[in-house]
């Protein structure tokens, strides 16, 4: 079986036809052209050129030192290599906090090199954001639960949403996402019953889960951990599917099938 739809390009309709009828979504982060390629050929229906290549391409402890220039370059060297795949790039931390108007020049920049969408931590606060980007025709992808760019001021890479306060807080922001315009949300680092509430909630905007159980729309992971080649602290949702394949295209291949059967996550993957 293939889940190569003839090579039919993914598009913003496309990812809600997928929410819709249940069809998971698989997306899995690509930082050069090389990778780009083969993630395409293997199925991966979206390309994350995320800011945790400050982790494993980098070598630093966190994405914050990761600047516009770094992921300028990224995204050029992912864009318009794929067929089929879209390509989604990070905003960097500092890069859209000051004002709608910063957020707008840098996505611009990003979307000239290649990005068909960019994503940006953070819940109500960003909303505002989100609704100026959307309007101006860049597409957004949110990203609420652990947002790496802020580990700093919530004490490091911890579960978030635990607690009723919490929960609700999580829930109202998601919600404010999506009447904002937000066309993707990842949610990380969410117990698996409160993602799969708030996958139920969202209509209009499909939800992609790294830690966040099996029920939400998709999943996404870093490349270089779902091939055991990052060397420092995972998380315990990550996988290495390298462990039983042959080759780099095998792992990608069995990474988007366990996606798309809903085989993975698995429960011990999840919170
Ligand atoms: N290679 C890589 N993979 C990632 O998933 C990732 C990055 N880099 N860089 C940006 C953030 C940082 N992330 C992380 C980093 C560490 C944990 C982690 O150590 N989690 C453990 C401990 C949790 C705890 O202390 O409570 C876990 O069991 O999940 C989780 C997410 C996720 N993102
Ligand atoms: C792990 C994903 C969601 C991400 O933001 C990244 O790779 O930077
Ligand atoms: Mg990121």
């Amino acid at each position: 079986m293939t889940y190569l739809a003839a090579n039919k390009p993914i598009t913003l309709p496309e990812l809600l036809r997928m929410k819709k009828e249940s069809e998971k979504i698989a997306m899995l982060t690509g930082y050069d052209a090389s990778f780009a390629a083969l993630e395409d050929r293997c199925g991966v229906d979206v390309i994350l050129v995320g800011d945790s290549l400050g982790n494993v391409l980098q070598g630093k402890t966190s994405t914050l030192p990761v600047t516009m220039d770094h992921m300028v370059y990224h995204t050029e060297c992912v864009g318009h290599m794929a067929q089929r795949a879209m390509c989604v790039t990070d905003m960097p931390f500092g890069s859209y906090h000051e004002s709608k108007e910063q957020a707008m020049r840098n996505a611009v920049r990003l979307m000239a090199a290649g990005a068909e969408m960019v994503k940006l931590e953070g819940g109500e606060a960003m909303a505002e954001t989100v609704h100026f980007l959307v309007e101006r025709g860049v597409p957004v992808c949110a990203h609420i639960g652990l947002t790496p760019q802020s580990v700093h001021a919530l004490g490091g890479y911890r579960v978030q949403g635990r607690g009723d306060a919490a929960a609700a807080r999580m829930k109202a922001d998601a919600l404010l996402l999506e009447q904002a315009g937000a066309s993707l949300m990842v949610m990380e680092m969410v117990p698996a019953d409160l993602a799969a509430e708030i996958t139920r909630m969202l209509h209009a905007c499909p939800t992609i889960g790294i830690g966040a159980g099996k029920d939400c729309d998709g999943q996404v992971l870093v490349l270089h951990d779902m091939l055991g080649v990052y060397p420092g602290k995972k998380g315990r949702f990550v996988k290495n599917f390298m462990a039983e394949a042959k080759s780099i295209d095998g792992a990608v291949t069995a990474y988007v099938k366990a996606v798309k059967d809903g085989s993975f996550p698995a429960p011990e993957h999840c919170y």
